[in-house]
C-alpha cells in the first residue's frame, strides 16, 4: 500500500485548516501508487487527494509539477488542479514531508487495455504536448540518457541477482544508447510516466491524466515511446502492433510526427525501456523485506528493450 507516512486525525485537521475546504470528514490511505503517500481526503466541501511527497521527488521540483497542473488545466487538459491555501500557497509541509492537496479526478484506470484506449490516449497526449508549449518553467529529465550510467552504478553490479548476465547486458546498452541518442528532436513538456494507472477513463472517454511527478522537458516522441512500452505489450510479452498503430496515428492526427521523430522511435522506445528497467532494478534490489509496496518486475522491461533493439522500421509499430 502506498502510504509511507502515516497522518493522524489531528495532523490533517490542522493542515486542512489552512484552506477554505470546510471540515475534515474522513481521510483514507490509497493502496495504489508506488512513489508517494496518497490519501483520499473528504471534507464538507467534497473529495480531494492529499499527497505527501516521498523519496524520489525532490522538494525543489515540486513548484514545477504543481504549476504545470495549473497550466494544463487552465488550457482544458483534464488533470488534477492544486488547491491553494488561504495564503495562496499550494505546497506546504505535513508530518515532515512536503505535501499538497489536489482536486479529485473522476474515472478509473484501465485494467485491460484495448486499442480504443490507445486511440484516446494518443490524441489526448498530443493535446497535452501542444498545451504545454507555452509553459514557462524548465526541468531537465534527470532519468534520461545522462542519468542511466549513474543509475546502473547505483545497483552496485547486483543485476545478476535478478538474471544471470543482466549487469553486462545493461552496461552494453547504456554505452550504445549514450552514443546513438538523438541530439535534437521537437521537445517541450512531457509527462514521462504515462502508464495505464496514470490515465483515467469514464465510459467511452478519457477523463484525465494524473501523477505528474516525473514531468520534465524532453523530446515529445520520448513520451510516446514510454506509452508504446506501457500500453502496447500484452501480458504474454508480445507486442500488439494494432494498439501501437492506434496510439501513433491518433497522436499524429493532432500533432504530426516529423520524419526524424519517426526514425528515432525504435531507439527512444529502447531507451525508455532501459529507464524503467533501471529504476525497477534499483527498487527490486533495495526494497526492505516486508514493505507494503511490491517492487515491479525489471525483467518485463528487459523483454521490451530487446524487442525494440530488433526493430528495423515503422512497420513493426503498425505503420509505414
Ligand atoms: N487527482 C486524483 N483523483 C483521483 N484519484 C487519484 C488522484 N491522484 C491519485 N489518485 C489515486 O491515487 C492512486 C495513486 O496515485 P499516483 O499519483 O499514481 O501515486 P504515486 O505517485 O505514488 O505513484 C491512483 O491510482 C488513484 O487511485
Ligand atoms: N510507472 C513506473 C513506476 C512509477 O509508479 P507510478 O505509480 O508513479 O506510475 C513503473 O512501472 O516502473
Amino acid at each position: 500500500m502506498a502510504v509511507y507516512t502515516e497522518v493522524t486525525d489531528s495532523d490533517v485537521a490542522a493542515f486542512v485548516a489552512e484552506y477554505d475546504l470546510g471540515e475534515v470528514v474522513s481521510l483514507k490511505g490509497i493502496a495504489e501508487g508506488v512513489e508517494n503517500s496518497n490519501y483520499l481526503l473528504s471534507t464538507t466541501t467534497g473529495n480531494y487527494i492529499l499527497t505527501l511527497y516521498e523519496k524520489r521527488v525532490r522538494r525543489e521540483d515540486l513548484p514545477y509539477f504543481l504549476a504545470l497542473m495549473d497550466h494544463l488545466s487552465d488550457r482544458g487538459i483534464p488533470c488534477p488542479t492544486p488547491v491553494h491555501g488561504r495564503d495562496g500557497e499550494a505546497l506546504r509541509e505535513l508530518c515532515g514531508r512536503p505535501a499538497a492537496i489536489v482536486t479529485f479526478l473522476q474515472g478509473l484506470w484501465p485494467k485491460r487495455v484495448t486499442a480504443e484506449h490507445c486511440r484516446l490516449l494518443g490524441g489526448a497526449l498530443a493535446r497535452m504536448h501542444v498545451a504545454g508549449r507555452d509553459f514557462p518553467m524548465y526541468r531537465p529529465n534527470n532519468l534520461s540518457v545522462e542519468g542511466w550510467r549513474k543509475l546502473l552504478e547505483s545497483c552496485d553490479g547486483r543485476g545478476d541477482e535478478v538474471m544471470p548476465g543482466l549487469t553486462e547486458e545493461l552496461e552494453r546498452e547504456v554505452g550504445v544508447l549514450e552514443q546513438a541518442w538523438p541530439g535534437d528532436l521537437p521537445q517541450g513538456v512531457i509527462h514521462a510516466d504515462l502508464f495505464p494507472d496514470n490515465v483515467f477513463f469514464q465510459g467511452d472517454r478519457l477523463s484525465g491524466f494524473i501523477d505528474f511527478y516525473f514531468a520534465c522537458n524532453d523530446f515529445f516522441a520520448y513520451d510516446l515511446a514510454i506509452c508504446l512500452n506501457a500500453w502496447c505489450f500484452e501480458p504474454d510479452d508480445s507486442f500488439n502492433a494494432t494498439k501501437a498503430r492506434a496510439l501513433l496515428q491518433s497522436y499524429c492526427s493532432v500533432r504530426p510526427f516529423s520524419d526524424e521523430e519517426m526514425a528515432a522511435l525504435p531507439l527512444l522506445a529502447r531507451g525508455s525501456a532501459l529507464r524503467f528497467l533501471l529504476t525497477r532494478l534499483f527498487d527490486w534490489l533495495n526494497h526492505p523485506p516486508g514493505a507494503y509496496v511490491e517492487p515491479k518486475d525489471p525483467v518485463e522491461y528487459l523483454k521490451k528493450l530487446r524487442f525494440h533493439r530488433d526493430v528495423r522500421g515503422p512497420a513493426a509499430y503498425g505503420l509505414g
